[in-house]
């Protein structure tokens, strides 16, 4: 029995004070605090359980378990239904630590008996709820096997500690969920899901350095939609909105999947190619150009056709992206002067 625990909820602290890699697994993170847990307070088995809702729960699901030697697949967790252990969600949503010294006879987890606590020889419970906003979202559970436990203040604070770990990295993960989406948004055009010009700058600078070192090229291809505005005029722009979506799929179809086709504005549209040199590019322009020149876009009973105008070149590695994406941008130019559905090289 511990009754000095100042030393781990120390630990515990700095633990939980760290930097965590947000970007792996809370439950690798979950699994390394309810290990130590376990040792601590010398019970036989840890596991964190969460609300499948937190305004309305019907289920915890265990989402670690000192038990688990390999990561558990989702699908796989196990759950305990809010209609089968009615006293035992009772008293977690009401915020308190369940320090059920027997927990055969303790009515908040005696309805545990003949499922869970007879079957795995569980003699004694110390429960600790994860809070979310205040708002009870989850629970730290310690089970021993030893007989009945008169549990010490300091335990339950030690395990109320744990529970305040787990908050603390389940909010984390979260905000830096959150993180990733308005990222992903500003990086992205709204219209067709495509990356956007903000995007492309980033992504040149970065693959230029990389080219560079590799000594591999590096090629682009910038599509303009031909006469887009009197498809805007003939249809409207809600049209126009939708070819522009559909010519987003049509390419995404012809490129490979490491190629990068970010909307640069308007019609105006650009295939970042990698280890792609500018005869190779050349012929993914005329590759797509057909393409889109074969694509029927359906809108009630209209078929729309379009037709694309190509600039090619291959990035000089050596100057700044904006001077290579002119040049690109003035074959564009060229393609439309020469009658349009054409592609042109720089
Ligand atoms: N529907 C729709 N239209 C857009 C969008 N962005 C730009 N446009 C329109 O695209 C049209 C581009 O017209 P222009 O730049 O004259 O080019 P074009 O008609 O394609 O002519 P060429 O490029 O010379 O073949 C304009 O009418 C813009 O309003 C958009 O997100 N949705």
């Amino acid at each position: 029995m511990l009754n000095d625990l100042s030393e781990v909820t120390q630990r515990l602290r700095r633990v939980c004070s760290q930097e965590v890699d947000v970007s792996g697994s809370y439950q690798a993170f979950l699994q390394d605090i309810i290990d130590e847990g376990r040792t601590t307070l010398a019970v036989s088995r840890v596991s964190v359980w969460l609300f499948d809702d937190h305004i309305q729960p019907r289920f915890l699901l265990n989402v670690a378990n000192t038990d688990w030697s390999t990561k558990v697949e989702q699908m796989d967790y196990a759950k305990l239904s809010l209609e089968r252990y009615h006293a035992y969600f009772t008293a977690l949503k009401n915020g308190e630590s369940i320090a059920a010294c027997d927990a055969e006879t303790d009515p908040r987890t005696a309805e545990f008996s003949d499922d869970y606590l007879k079957p795995y020889g569980i003699t004694t419970m110390l429960d600790t709820v994860i809070f979310k906003n205040g708002v009870p979202h989850g629970i730290v559970c310690c089970e021993g096997s030893d007989g009945p436990r008169q549990w010490q203040n300091a335990e339950v604070s030690y395990a109320e500690m744990i529970a305040d770990c787990c908050s603390r990295r389940i909010l984390v993960s979260e905000l830096w969920a959150l993180q990733q989406q308005l990222s992903d948004l500003a990086f992205q055009d709204a219209l067709t899901g495509l990356k956007n010009r903000r995007y492309l700058m980033d992504y040149a600078e970065r693959e230029i350095s990389r080219h560079m070192r590799a000594e591999l090229p590096l090629s682009m291809v910038v599509v303009d939609i031909d006469h887009f505005k009197s498809i805007n005029d003939t249809y409207g722009h809600e049209v126009g909105d939708i070819v522009l979506q559909a010519f987003a799929g049509c390419c995404k179809l012809v490129l490979r999947t490491e190629d990068c086709l970010c909307r640069l504005g308007g019609e105006e549209f650009v295939a970042m190619l990698p280890h792609t040199n500018a005869d190779n590019a050349y012929n993914v322009a005329q590759r797509l150009r057909e393409a889109l020149s074969q694509q029927q876009i359906e809108y009630g009973s209209e078929r729309i056709m379009i037709t694309v105008s190509c600039g090619v070149a291959e990035v000089n590695l050596q100057l700044p992206f904006s001077q290579s994406l002119k040049l690109a941008d003035h074959a564009v130019y060229q393609a439309k002067a020469q009658g349009r559905n054409c592609v042109v090289r720089s």
